[in-house]
């Protein structure tokens, strides 16, 4: 038999009135005292189980929860590490954002054990198998092992200077999904396809090697990063970034299903900044950015917070 309906409109109001005044006092408190919470923490999955029971689902319109990358690519060295990661703890960021740093192997667990658990940390490539004979590699396990929960595959300089093929870049993919990480999964054209208006067939066969291998798309966020744009200061224009990410929608619709279309999120990244985040955060099919130079800066804050 269902309680409630013993009960009271008076007692429902009170209920209602104590969950909300619950809700806020212990978001004000923690975000006041973020050091003081912080200190109660033993371990990081305590700091993790905290920081679950009180999350709440912060998708905005379209379901989708805005997702900000910071791939800080082959840089820093545990001194500029400290700094970045301090601003990052001690800024206020929108909690409508989930924010993940791609940092560099060497220092996953350093800066794993600087940052809030609130901030995913993400290795920036990881091998298609558990473990080996395979010199020089990282495997999803051992990224998993050391606290970090995702992994970034399949960026314009893996496919590019180390030679990753589509096939190469989807079987790592399947593999780091299959052990438990969360993949940022990077797609884009070179400034050769786009001006010979190969964009979208360029963009498809990416994501189409992507389809072969991923049945469960739950814990994969699209990179869409036109290659022209990375570390070019060339940004593409919200228009421009909108039209393939609503392409990227269509053929989700046609080669995947319509649920993953509109779940699925799609970040853009390429020369992304304080000045034009907002911007490029307005248009619909954009749900997040993934950042290369300007996550290293304290700008970054903004970008983050595009969305606010
Ligand atoms: O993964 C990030 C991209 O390569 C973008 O880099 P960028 O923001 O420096 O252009």
């Amino acid at each position: 038999m269902n309680n409630n309906q013993n009960r009271s409109p008076g007692d429902v109001t009170l209920d209602v009135f104590t969950g909300v005044i619950s809700q806020v006092f212990l978001g004000k408190f923690t975000a006041v005292f973020p050091k003081l919470f912080k200190c109660q923490w033993k371990t990081y999955e305590g700091q993790k189980k905290f920081y679950a029971d009180f999350s709440t689902d912060n998708s905005n319109m379209s379901g989708r929860k805005f997702c900000v990358g910071g791939n800080w690519k082959l840089n820093g060295d545990q001194k500029s590490i400290t700094e970045i990661c301090k601003t990052l703890s001690g800024a206020s960021l929108d909690p409508n954002t989930e924010v993940v740093i791609g940092c560099p192997a060497i220092y996953l667990m350093f800066a794993r054990n600087l940052l809030p658990c609130s901030i995913g940390v993400a290795g920036q490539n990881a091998y298609k198998v558990a473990k080996g004979a395979f010199t020089g590699e990282i495997s999803p396990a051992m990224l998993k092992d050391i606290g970090a929960e995702w992994v970034i595959l399949g960026h314009s300089e893996r496919r590019a200077i180390f030679k990753e093929s589509d096939e190469l870049i989807a079987e790592k993919a399947e593999h780091a999904l299959a052990e438990g990480l969360k993949v940022i999964a990077c797609i884009g054209e070179t400034l050769e396809e786009r001006e010979a208006g190969k964009t979208n067939e360029v963009v498809a066969r990416q994501m189409c090697a992507y389809a072969k291998k991923v049945r469960d798309w739950t814990n994969v966020v699209v990179a869409y990063e036109p290659v022209w744009a990375i570390g070019t200061g060339k940004t593409a224009t919200p228009d421009q970034a909108q039209e393939v990410h609503a392409y990227l929608r269509q053929w989700l619709t046609e080669n995947v299903s319509k649920e993953v279309a509109a779940s699925l999120r799609i970040q853009y990244g390429g020369s992304v900044t304080a000045a034009n985040a907002k911007e490029l955060a307005k248009k619909p099919d954009i749900d997040g950015f993934l950042v290369g130079g300007a996550s290293l800066k304290p700008e970054f804050i903004e970008i983050i917070n595009a969305r606010q």
